[in-house]
Parts: structure tokens; C-alpha cells; sequence
């Protein structure tokens, strides 16, 4: 049965939050572009939803974005759902219905049909959540991040061409570049504007904006709207990016570190990063429990790793391991170190694993709380032993991280942050602000 097409509402069976973020959103979509792009003042959302196409009644004019994120550690789905209340007034951000499966693509580096089947029965969802009569106005892209631009071209190639079979076969609108590798630069900005739509911080006069810090599985990325000339000057000038909104422009720092996500600074921190042909091959770490031995696959490649049997462990040794991967490989922009950051994913994770912060309500950590539990769960591994082996090298990488490696102080506030307003805070969001204007430059 087909709903009236102004009588809509969303359905599905992934979990959906609600969050009602009316002006804020239109404020966005009226003057969000990248410089880089084309400045272009036309509301997206005009020619989406013509006053004509519900002329009873307007009010309850429900529409859709599909955005996946395909991860290093799992890929997701991220069906936005809008409401346009009258044909005056402008879009608002109602829910999100939000689903995952792990591993993510690159773990079907050579199985790419297998690895879109993932992608499709993700899809499966939004068939069951978008109307069928919205279906061919409701876009679908997918966003690949680290995992995939650590594959071969060719590998990655192949996987993105079987995901965009998925999405041509399906009934939804597919805009050209639909499936890609994200540029790390895009993922630290897409979620810096999430992160900063959802707290308010992009509307009004007096706006302080929050930076963000995202710590993924293969790669970690800072995003800041500097306040000093001196950061402005002394950043490379790949790590600045300019952006329009709000009929002002505004000049972040951001970087993408490939490679310095937790899993990839694991194999980093084994020596096993980038190693080819390591099959039998064993690496030892004094972060891991002594008499550990076992297998770790990742990006499709089989790891064995074990704890120092005869050696030292413990926090010490560790910090100095773990050290060597982050030690002056990092940009240390000056102004961050008495800032206050809003951090995600593996942050979140580890804060969460080790009692630091509640799953559900998140919280607010000093950087010293990292390394007052990495000395905790490192010097203590015989009691831990019920949490992952890698728990005291993840919460060590995570400390030098953000000291060695940011130069951030022991008592720099990190406000650890899963939803805002029940919507995830994710890079997705920012980019599903993108899409949607850049498909009303083109309708
Ligand atoms: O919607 C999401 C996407 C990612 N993550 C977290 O991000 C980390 C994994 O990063 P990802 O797989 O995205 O790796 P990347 O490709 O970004 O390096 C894990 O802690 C996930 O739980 C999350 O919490 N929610
Ligand atoms: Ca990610």
C-alpha cells in the first residue's frame, strides 16, 4: 500500500531517535558551501518538494538521506529524516535511524561481491523506512574512510564498483559520485559541522564553536576553528581549509592522520604495520599479557601477536613502545593545548570499556584520566584479563596520542559525546547537509 504522498512518516526497523532542530537546519542548508565548490544560493530543498506536490496539506512533507559510512571496523547506515512543515517555512532535521555491521568493507578486499551483499542488506532497511513513493527522490551515497585507502587502488576500485551496482539496482536516487573514498580533510570538517550543528554553535551571534577530535580504526582526524594569527600562520597549508556559512567564512584546521586509528597504531606499535606477507610471522609487545598468543585479522590480513613471555610489561615499557609510533609525527598547533575538545568513537569506546564515562550518557574526562587508566589496566593485565588483550596498549596509544602526539595537557577537558539531541555524531551528518544542496545546485 502506498501512503498519500503528504501523509508520510518514517518506519523501520533500526533504532530511530528523533530530534526536532528547525531553524538551526535551515540557517545551514541556506548558506553551507565549500569554498572549493560553487557558491550558489539556491535552496536546495526548493525544487526537491515544489509547493504543487502536496497542495492539501503541505505540513507533514517527509523526506529522506541515506548516507553510509563504510569504516575500517564496520560500515553504517544513516537514513536522515526531514520534515518540511509548510511550503514557507524550511526543512527540519526530525530523526535518524542508524544501523551497523561489522567488519567493514576492507575486510572483503577479496571478496568484493561479498562485501556489497553487507551494503545491501544495510539498504534493505531504508526500503522499509522510506516510503515507496519517496524512494526515487531519496539519495543514497556511500562514504568510504580509512580502511579503504589502505587498500590497493585496484582492491578498493573493485569493491566501490560492486557497492554502486547495489545502490543502481535499488530504487533509490543515485547521484553521480554516490560511492567514493572520503578525503580525510572532508571527514574532520563533516564532523566538525555535525558536532557543531548539533550543539547549536552554527546559528546566532555568539558562537563558540567546539573542536573535534575522531579516533577511527585507521585513521584519526583533529578539527579546530583556530582563534589566534599564529595557528593560522604556522599550520602547513594542507591542515587549513575554508568553508562558507552563514554568509561568513570560516577557516578550520584539519588533518587526517592515515594510519594512526587504534587498530592501525596496534600494528604499528608490533612492528607490523604495512609488513607484507606476515603470515606465521609472530610480534611481541610488552602492552599485551605475557603469556598471550593469538590471531588478529584486519584489513583482510592474518596477524599473530603475543605478550613479552620473558620480558618486561606493564605501563613503562609500553608508553616507550607506543611512543615511537606517535613521537614527533604529529602537527602540535600551539592554541589546542588549553582548549576543550568533543571526542568520539574509540575515545568514547575505551572511556566507556574501562568505567571512565556511562555508555549512555558519555561525560567529561581529563586527558590524565587516559593515563591514570592505562597505568591501572597495564600494570594490573592479570585482572583484566576478562577485557580485550589489547585494552592497555589501546588506553596507552590513546594517552601518548593526545599528549606526544597533539601536545594536549594533562588537564585539557575532552567532552566524550556518542548523540547529541539523539543523532549520532558522526561526519555523516555534514555530509548529508552536502549532498542534499549539492543535488538542489543540480535539480
Ligand atoms: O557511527 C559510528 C561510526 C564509528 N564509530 C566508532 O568509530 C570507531 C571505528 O572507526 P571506523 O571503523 O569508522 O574507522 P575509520 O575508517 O574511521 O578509521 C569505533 O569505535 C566505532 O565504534 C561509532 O561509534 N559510530
Ligand atoms: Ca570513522
Amino acid at each position: 500500500m502506498t501512503a498519500h504522498p503528504c501523509l508520510t512518516s518514517s518506519s523501520g526497523s533500526g533504532r530511530m531517535a528523533s530530534s526536532r532542530l528547525p531553524i538551526l537546519l535551515a540557517l545551514v542548508f541556506s548558506s553551507f558551501s565549500f569554498v572549493h565548490s560553487h557558491s550558489n544560493r539556491v535552496m536546495w530543498f526548493q525544487d526537491l518538494f515544489p509547493p504543487n506536490v502536496c497542495p492539501i496539506n503541505a505540513k507533514a512533507n517527509t523526506f529522506y538521506g541515506i548516507m553510509f559510512d563504510a569504516g575500517s571496523t564496520g560500515t553504517r547506515i544513516h537514513i536522515y529524516t526531514f520534515v518540511q512543515k509548510s511550503p514557507e517555512s524550511l526543512p527540519e532535521l526530525e530523526g535518524e535511524i542508524f544501523e551497523s555491521v561489522k567488519p567493514g568493507l576492507s575486510a572483503y578486499a577479496d571478496q568484493p561481491e561479498k562485501g556489497a551483499e553487507t551494503v545491501k542488506k544495510l539498504l534493505d532497511m531504508a526500503i522499509d523506512a522510506v516510503p515507496p513513493h519517496l524512494w526515487k527522490k531519496t539519495p543514497v551515497v556511500l562514504k568510504a574512510t580509512a580502511g579503504l585507502r589502505l587498500l590497493s587502488e585496484e582492491k578498493a576500485q573493485a569493491l566501490l564498483l560492486e557497492v554502486k551496482e547495489v545502490f543502481e539496482e535499488s530504487p533509490f536516487l543515485v547521484p553521480e559520485d554516490s560511492v567514493s573514498i572520503m578525503d580525510g580533510s572532508y571527514e574532520g570538517i563533516l564532523a566538525w559541522i555535525t558536532v557543531n550543528f548539533l550543539t547549536g554553535q552554527l546559528s546566532g551571534q555568539n558562537q563558540h564553536t567546539v573542536g573535534t577530535l575522531d579516533l577511527g580504526g585507521a585513521s584519526t582526524q583533529i578539527t579546530f576553528l583556530p582563534r589566534f594569527e599564529e595557528t593560522l600562520k604556522e599550520s602547513p597549508g594542507d591542515f587549513l581549509t575554508s568553508f562558507e556559512m552563514f554568509n561568513s567564512t570560516y577557516k578550520l584546521y584539519t588533518h587526517s592522520y592515515l594510519g594512526f586509528g587504534l587498530k592501525a597504531a596496534r600494528l604499528a606499535t608490533l612492528g607490523a604495520l604495512n609488513m607484507e606477507a606476515v603470515d606465521g610471522q609472530m610480534f611481541r609487545s610488552s602492552c599485551l599479557p605475557k603469556q598471550l598468543e593469538a590471531e588478529w585479522h584486519f584489513g583482510g590480513v592474518k596477524y599473530r601477536y603475543g605478550g613479552n613471555k620473558e620480558g618486561e610489561t606493564g605501563f613503562k615499557p609500553c608508553y616507550l613502545e607506543v611512543l615511537k609510533v606517535v613521537k614527533g609525527k604529529l602537527h602540535q598547533p600551539d592554541e589546542i593545548r588549553g582548549s576543550s575538545f568533543y571526542a568520539f568513537s574509540y575515545y568514547y569506546d575505551r572511556a566507556v570499556d574501562t568505567n571512565l564515562i556511562d555508555y549512555e550518557q558519555g561525560g567529561v574526562l581529563e586527558v590524565r584520566d587516559f593515563e591514570r587508566k592505562a597505568k591501572e589496566v597495564c600494570d594490573n593485565m592479570e585482572r583484566y584479563n576478562s577485557a580485550s588483550p589489547f585494552l592497555c596498549m589501546d588506553l596507552t596509544y590513546i594517552t601518548a596520542l593526545l599528549k606526544e602526539g597533539f601536545g594536549f595537557r594533562d588537564n585539557t577537558l575532552l567532552q566524550l559525546t556518542k548523540k547529541v539531541n539523539n543523532i549520532e555524531t558522526s561526519w555523516t551528518l555534514g555530509a548529508t547537509f552536502h549532498l542534499l544542496q549539492s543535488l538542489g545546485i543540480t535539480y
